[in-house]
Parts: structure tokens; C-alpha cells; sequence
């Protein structure tokens, strides 16, 4: 079965909680040139400020998905083509691996069809998403070769998440992850600043996540990383 992300190289993950930079509208961060956009942060993230990036980006192209970082900030709308919600497999709980989704399970109507997940393999122990689910972030190569087959291989993951979110990775575990894979695709997150680092992750993944850079450097800075991303 083929996905929308088999054709991406590029998503571009907007945090709801932070702002975009000075001068800069939603409709210049939907024509950076992105595949994607994945709305969503792990911290101070509520429904109210997902729904004011999904209404503003409503109306451009790019296709938009949300990434709660809880049931509680899911938001119902049709703007969205559809949901990715991580599982991050080495979690220092089982809460973030599958009780979460349980609680929204027990309490929402999903739409299963736009619902999909990502394997989420966290790299980084400073980054917020390493301190809230406990994750043990102390891996070699061999350890992300494995996590990564066991997401496709054992619980049939179509997207792996290899996530250095604020720092960027170590291109010997990404290309660990990436040779593990045989269908699924490899999201590579953290750190990509420029053309230079998107266009070297690009290279070891099937598609790079870029984050931060929007916030802090602005959609000229994205749109170079767009560029090293295509050309790998
Ligand atoms: C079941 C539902 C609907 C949600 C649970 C989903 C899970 C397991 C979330 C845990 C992992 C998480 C918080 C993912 C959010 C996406 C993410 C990693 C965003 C990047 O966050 P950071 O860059 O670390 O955080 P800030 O930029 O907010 O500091
Ligand atoms: O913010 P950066 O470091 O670009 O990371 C992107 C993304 O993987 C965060 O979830
Ligand atoms: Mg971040």
C-alpha cells in the first residue's frame, strides 16, 4: 500500500507554542517549498494553539497533519489530511509507548483512516521529549539498527522516527536505522540549520524533519534546507 510520505523528502514541524519571526505569515511558511507540515511541540502545546496554526495554514497547498503530544490536544478538523502520532519505543514507561493511546482510544471516536503512527526512536537525552517520556537515549548503532526492525519488522511501523530534536545526530546511527528498514520510511529530526545539514541527513534518511530553524532563523533558512533536502 503506498503512503503519502513514500514521495516526501522535506516536512516542516511547526510548534504551536512558539511564534514565527518578525514579518513572516503562515502563507510564507506554506510556500517554503515543504512536502509537509506536522503541527506539534511537547511542551506548553493546547488545543487552542493547534487550532490557530491549522486555521491558518488551512488555506495554502501543503498538506497538514497534526502530531498531539496528547490525547487533550487532538483537534477535529477537516483541514487536516490526517493525524501521525508518535509511540516512542524506548520510553522509559509504558505510558508513552501505549497508554496514552489507550486513554484516547477509550474516550474519542478516532477516524482511523487519516489516524497513522510513527516509531519514535528519541537520540537526544536534553531535548524535552527525552526528559518527558524517560527515554533511555544511550544507544550505539546496533541498538537503533534493532529498535528500527522491531518497529517494522514486529509491529508493522510504517514510519520511523529518528529523533535528535534540538541537536544534530550521529549519521553513522541514522544510516544504522535506514539500512534496517526495508519498506518503512526513515523521518530523520535535529539540528538541520542549512543546506549542508539537511542535504547530509537527507542523504542517510528518506525524509528529514526541520523545526526550530523556523522559529529561530525564519523561511528563507527553510527554504535552503528544502533545497539540500531534494538535492541528496
Ligand atoms: C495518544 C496521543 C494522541 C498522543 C500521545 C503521543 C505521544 C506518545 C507523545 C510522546 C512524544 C511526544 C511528546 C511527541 C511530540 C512531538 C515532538 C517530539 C515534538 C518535538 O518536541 P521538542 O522539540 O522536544 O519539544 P519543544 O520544542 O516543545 O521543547
Ligand atoms: O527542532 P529541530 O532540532 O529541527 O528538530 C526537528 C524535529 O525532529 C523535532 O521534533
Ligand atoms: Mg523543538
Amino acid at each position: 500500500m503506498s503512503n503519502p510520505w513514500d514521495d516526501w523528502d522535506h516536512v516542516l514541524k511547526v510548534d504551536p507554542d512558539k511564534d514565527l519571526c518578525d514579518g513572516e505569515t503562515f502563507e510564507d511558511v506554506c510556500r517554503t517549498g515543504t512536502d509537509a507540515i506536522e503541527i506539534g511541540g511537547t511542551l506548553d502545546v493546547t488545543a487552542e494553539k493547534m487550532t490557530r496554526v491549522i486555521d491558518a495554514a488551512a488555506e495554502y497547498d501543503v498538506p497538514l497533519y497534526q502530531e498531539p503530544s496528547n490525547p487533550g490536544v487532538v483537534i477535529d478538523s477537516p483541514a487536516l489530511e490526517g493525524y501521525l502520532i508518535p509511540t516512542v519505543f524506548n520510553a522509559g514507561g509504558p505510558f508513552w509507548i501505549t497508554g496514552a493511546h489507550k486513554e484516547w482510544v477509550r474516550i474519542d471516536d478516532l477516524d482511523w483512516d487519516r489516524t497513522h503512527t510513527e516509531a519514535y526512536i528519541v537520540m537526544n537525552p536534553d531535548a524535552s521529549v527525552a526528559e518527558l517520556t524517560n527515554a533511555n537515549c544511550d544507544l550505539t548503532a546496533d541498538d537503533v539498527e534493532a529498535y528500527a526492525k522491531v518497529a517494522e519488522r514486529m509491529f508493522g511501523q510504517e514510519i520511523v522516527y529518528l529523533e535528535y530534536s534540538g541537536t544534530f545526530g550521529d549519521t553513522e546511527k541514522v544510516a544504522a536505522a535506514h539500512d534496517a528498514l526495508d519498506d518503512a520510511t526513515l523521518f530523520y529530526g535535529g539540528g538541520i540549520h542549512d543546506y549542508e545539514s539537511a542535504n547530509t541527513m537527507a542523504a542517510h534518511s528518506d525524509v528529514i524533519v526541520v523545526g526550530d530553524l523556523l522559529h529561530d532563523e525564519g523561511v528563507d533558512a527553510v527554504r535552503e534546507t528544502v533545497r539540500g533536502a531534494k538535492d541528496a
